[in-house]
């Protein structure tokens, strides 16, 4: 682009020629980095050479998924696996790609996995899609709710016609309302296909939102009025979905709990009841499970999924009886789990290489199978790590695996 050094444009930056966050309009995305690096240096007073070690183009990166881009941070990558999936979009046996910092986690998922085979493998299907964006309207009072509320129902057709303008791909599935006084919010749900489709359900439901604004005495105030609801905590995904709605199960033999697993059906189970449900009901919590953030996390990261949403995938009830059999049965339900195999991050090489670990990379044939793929494996994944870590609470090896792996 230009001959411009890194040390150069730090100095025009220095001397406010050149502003912080335009440096890729007087350099290459690369060396506009290692010019904030030096910056951030300074100010710092610390090295921090070791951010400008990373594995892609920063052009790639920047505009689409970061601004001020001064390197990467790298997370180490293990895997658990290959445990066997009979899903509705994933079958077969595959690796779980795991980006974490907490020793133990992949050992624990990696044992999960490995008593899963023993059982015959995960059975995972997705139950729910959608993706929601929910904008809240202003109107004058009760009776303009109403009218508003009688016009979306009447009028979804169009609604649909608008917001669909803006995507091939995404497919308006509803409109449901809620009104709160002269407060109406509208909490749009679309399918998405292997998109996470956040930015895709902005753009089109902006779009309808116009067309409520011509058509009625309505004003807009945000178009995300929070009902979405979008990197919060909220019953409404727990209970509604969000995302992908998505569950994992496994009926294993008894001789398997006990000689891999060191406990007894009837103490899994136990343990999930009061921990699980009764712990967390008393902790006023959303999650009924163990950990189901920490597979869903390091799939995020693994995959490169939107971290934040974290939270709705955290969404997730466990559940765990002896069999009349004396067998052990164990599942997982996530509800809001919001995924995709396209966009956002999924494109960076390390990424998209996750993505390869379980070959769902890019689109789907048909469109979203390879989104309901991840979400079978996020599940599996959890699955295993509750599993795992119920089992060690009951043959009370939590703490002896930390202190050997974790430190
Ligand atoms: C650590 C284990 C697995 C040992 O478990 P073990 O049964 O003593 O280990 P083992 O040596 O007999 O091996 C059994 C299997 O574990 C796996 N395994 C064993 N070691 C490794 C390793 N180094 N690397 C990879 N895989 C390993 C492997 O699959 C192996 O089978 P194999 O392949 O040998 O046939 C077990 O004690 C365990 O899973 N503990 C639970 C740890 C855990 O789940 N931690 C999760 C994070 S805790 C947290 O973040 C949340 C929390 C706890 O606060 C939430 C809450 O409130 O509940
Ligand atoms: N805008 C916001 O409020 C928020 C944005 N985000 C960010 O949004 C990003 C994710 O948004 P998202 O819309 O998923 O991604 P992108 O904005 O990257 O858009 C993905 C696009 O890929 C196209 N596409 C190609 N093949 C497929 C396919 N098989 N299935 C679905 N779409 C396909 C679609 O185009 P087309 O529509 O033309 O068909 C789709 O809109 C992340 O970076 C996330 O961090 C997160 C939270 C909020």
């Amino acid at each position: 682009m230009t001959d411009a050094t890194p040390a150069s444009l730090a100095e025009r930056v220095r001397d406010g020629e050149i502003r912080f966050h335009e440096l890729e309009e007087h350099a290459d995305a690369d060396i506009a980095a290692a010019a904030r690096r030096r910056l951030v240096s300074e100010t710092a007073d610390a090295d921090i050479d070791v951010l400008g070690e990373y594995a892609f183009d920063a052009a790639d990166a920047h505009g689409s998924n970061v601004e001020n881009m001064i390197g990467a941070v790298q997370v180490p990558l293990g895997v658990a696996g290959p445990v066997a999936v009979d899903g509705g979009a994933l079958d077969g046996e595959r690796y779980l790609p795991l980006a974490t910092t907490e020793g133990a986690l992949v050992a624990s998922i990696n044992r999960g996995c490995s008593v899963v085979n023993d059982a015959g493998g995960a059975t995972a299907r997705v139950t729910k899609s959608g993706m929601t964006r929910a904008p809240v309207f202003r109107v004058a009072d009760v009776a303009e709710a109403e009218a508003l509320v009688s016009w979306v129902r009447d009028n979804e057709a169009a609604l649909r016609e608008a917001a669909e303008s803006t995507t091939s791909h995404g497919e308006l599935l509803d409109v449901t309302p809620y009104v709160v006084g002269n407060n109406v919010f509208l909490r749009f749900r679309y399918d998405t296909k292997d998109a996470m489709g956040m930015n895709m359900v902005t753009i089109a439901t902006r779009e309808a939102c116009d067309a409520i604004e011509a058509e009625t005495d309505a004003s807009l105030v945000a178009l995300s009025g929070n009902l979405c609801s979008d990197k919060k905590p909220a019953a409404i995904n727990a209970v509604e979905g969000r995302g992908r709605s998505v569950s994992a199960d496994v009926e294993i033999p008894r001789e398997v709990v006990e000689e891999r697993l060191h406990t007894a059906p009837e103490s899994i189970a136990e343990i999930n009841t009061r921990k699980n449900l009764i712990g967390s009901a008393k902790a006023g919590g959303l999650g009924f499970n163990a950990h189901v953030a920490n597979a869903v996390a390091a799939m995020f990261l693994a995959t490169g999924q939107d971290e934040a949403q974290v939270v709705e995938g955290a969404n997730a009830i466990t559940t765990a009886e002896a069999t009349p059999e004396g067998d052990l049965y164990l599942s997982v339900s996530i509800a809001s789990l919001e995924v995709g195999t396209v966009g956002g991050g999924t494109k960076l090489p390390t990424q998209a290489a996750g993505l390869d670990v379980l070959g769902v990379r890019g689109g789907g044939d048909p469109a979203g199978s390879n989104g309901d793929a991840l979400a079978e494996a996020i599940a599996v994944g959890a699955l295993a790590g509750e599993l795992s870590l119920l089992a060690a609470l009951g043959s009370r090896h939590l703490s002896s695996a930390h202190s050997d792996l974790g430190r």
